[in-house]
């Protein structure tokens, strides 16, 4: 199997306050990898500099060449009075004139993440579940081989988080997908992860899901 990221020396302060220092660990292709650890340990601070969003202080990460990441927030408090449909909001990074093949590809991603028949629906009054994986279609239309999840199913009732889980483990079964999961829900990462990063304490552990202690969080 071949990487499809790798982490070298990954060092980061804010100021005085050291967050992480010298981080060294690899993703396979197709791998499905909780990122687990205690609040504050730099989860996110580590997504967001691999998606380029934030300057490493020192040491860096490579990317495969074909490789193309997608991010899948939390989906936060959407107002119930938010206008745009699930099918316009899925579209937001579309051109406004949309080609066939844009039309096609929103159509088949609204298949795949269960939306089709509810595409028409406001964003306002979907449920929880719907508006997250409204979330992960916005995500999917840029085509990526690489997704990053962080805390997408923390807000979700115990049948939605199955449903989310359910798709992430399809994407990555048919599409080869590889996936870094953002989560504090052991449960879910125990079911559906196959390996672990633990990020705490500045360092970082790696090692397979089945084996990750309790008492690490
Ligand atoms: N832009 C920033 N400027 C200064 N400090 C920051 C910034 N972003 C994050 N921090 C600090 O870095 C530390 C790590 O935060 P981060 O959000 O990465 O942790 P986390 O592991 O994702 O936590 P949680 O599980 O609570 O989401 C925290 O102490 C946070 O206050």
């Amino acid at each position: 199997m071949s990487k499809a990221l790798q982490v070298v020396d990954l060092s980061m302060k804010f100021g005085d306050q050291e967050i992480f220092n010298k981080l060294n660990f690899s993703l396979e292709q197709g791998s499905m990898t909780a990122l687990l650890g205690p609040n504050g340990a730099g989860k996110t601070t580590l997504v967001r500099i691999l998606m380029g969003m934030l300057t490493p202080t020192k040491g860096y990460y490579d990317l495969a060449d074909d490789v193309k990441v997608g991010y899948v927030p939390q989906f936060r408090n959407i107002d119930p009075d938010y206008p745009l449909s699930i099918r316009s909001f899925i579209e937001l990074n579309t051109p406004f004139f949309k080609s066939q093949k844009v039309k096609d590809q929103v159509n088949h991603i609204l298949q795949e993440t269960y939306l089709k028949g509810l595409a028409d629906i406001r964003m306002g009054e979907a449920s929880g579940g719907q508006k997250q994986r409204a979330y992960l279609a916005q995500a999917l239309l840029d085509q990526p081989n690489f997704i990053i999840l962080d805390e997408a199913t923390a807000s979700l009732d115990p049948k939605a988080k199955e449903e989310l889980m359910n798709l992430i483990a399809h994407l990555n079964e048919e599409h080869k997908m590889t996936v870094l999961f953002v989560t504090h829900d052991l449960a879910l990462a125990k079911r559906y992860m196959k390996d672990y990063l633990y990020l705490s304490g500045g360092t970082v552990q790696q090692g397979k899901m089945a084996d990750f202690k309790e008492r690490f969080n």
